[in-house]
């Protein structure tokens, strides 16, 4: 998706280990934010500076080829196919009048936003919809049944493209989102960012905000999480009840991408929200459908899921929920 089909398996196992890398040692990063991070954790910064080396060397000959080949086929003739050939083809306007494109540098942190940003957000979206799961058993032995209805019971029964259409998309989507209330109101932005959300005020004058006047450019940082966390809107919100985007409850119509109303906003809203929702919900449903079908999912004993106490505790420490899973069937 990012550089284009036919990457050589040793290209592509070098780009997962440097993202994982990459991935592990933004943390510290993220929690002091890079000024103070430079200062404190000046070992790790010295790693990521040579991680983005890295980056460098691994990624401007991938994008390199991708240039070769829009530039052998013309500008008009060019489809865009990959996430690079969209960047190749972005101009960006600058002052004077003329546009420029974007320099390599540029496209190398855009790659590596690309490559990192949707894995850790689908992967912690698969973390909590599962830990979610286990903490309902009742929940979790209803999604079964329905999804052996649709797929077959047996280990050779695997879930199929075709399958998911059929699923209980209800149910899998109520776990989506309601992770979504739970976690992204909880998770602080420090350790998501993209949990958060930056709003640049334009109008001549600037706007007034609940009795504040925001100047014209200023910028305005806010919490996604925090777009979710109307008691009103959401009665009850911190208990995992799926059942509320059932026909009849307060989230039956909700809307992820906050076109129609914001009663949350996981995916951002507006021109600059996630292009990748539609495939973020796709492989959401398809591994908590093939983890359900597969396996049995349970609490460690001795571990209890609690999520209403532990919420906050477990969030901010990333603490691994302690769950097992044996196969089913
Ligand atoms: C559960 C999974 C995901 C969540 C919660 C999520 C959430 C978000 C959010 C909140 C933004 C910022 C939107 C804004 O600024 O208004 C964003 C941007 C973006 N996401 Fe996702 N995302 C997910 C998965 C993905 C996937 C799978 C892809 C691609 C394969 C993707 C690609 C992008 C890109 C390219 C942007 C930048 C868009 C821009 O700046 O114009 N995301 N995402």
């Amino acid at each position: 998706m990012c550089f284009g089909e036919g990457l050589a398996d040793d290209v592509t196992a070098a780009i997962t280990e440097l993202q994982r890398d990459f991935l592990k040692s933004s943390v510290g990063f993220q929690v002091f934010g890079a000024a103070v991070a430079k200062l404190l954790l000046w070992r790790l910064y010295k790693k990521m500076l040579a991680i983005r080396r890295q980056q460098e060397e691994l990624f401007i000959p991938l994008i390199r080829a991708r240039m070769a080949q829009r530039d052998a086929a013309g500008d008009e003739d060019f489809a865009v196919y990959c996430y690079v050939d969209s960047l190749l083809a972005l101009r960006i306007p600058k002052d004077g009048g003329r546009n420029r494109t974007l320099t390599e540098g540029e496209m190398v942190s855009l790659c590596t936003e690309f490559l990192s940003g949707p894995v850790d957000s689908t992967v912690t979206a698969i973390q909590w919809t599962m830990a979610n799961v286990v903490a309902r058993p009742e929940i979790q032995a209803k999604l079964r049944a329905e999804i052996h209805d649709v797929a077959g019971a047996g280990a050779a029964a695997t879930i199929q493209d075709e399958h998911l259409p059929r699923m209980p998309f209800w149910m899998l989507e109520c776990f989506i989102v309601n992770k979504y209330i739970v976690i992204i109101i909880k998770e602080s932005p420090y350790f998501s960012p993209q949990a958060s959300q930056n709003l640049m005020t334009s109008p001549e004058g600037g706007v007034m905000l609940e009795g504040f006047t925001v100047p014209k450019h200023a910028s305005v940082n806010f919490s996604l999480g925090d777009m979710a966390m109307d008691e009103e809107v959401w009665p009850d919100l911190k208990r995992f009840r799926p059942e509320r985007f059932l026909p009849g409850g307060e989230g039956e119509d909700v809307d992820l991408t906050g076109s129609k109303e914001i009663k949350m906003m996981p995916f951002g809203a507006g021109r600059r929200a996630c292009p990748g929702i539609d495939m973020s919900l796709l492989h959401l449903e398809y591994f908590v459908a093939t983890m359900v079908k597969e396996f049995e999912c349970m609490e460690v004993p001795g571990e209890p899921v609690d999520f209403a106490d532990k919420l906050e505790l477990t969030m901010v420490m990333r603490r691994p929920l302690r769950a097992k899973v044996v196969p089913c069937c």
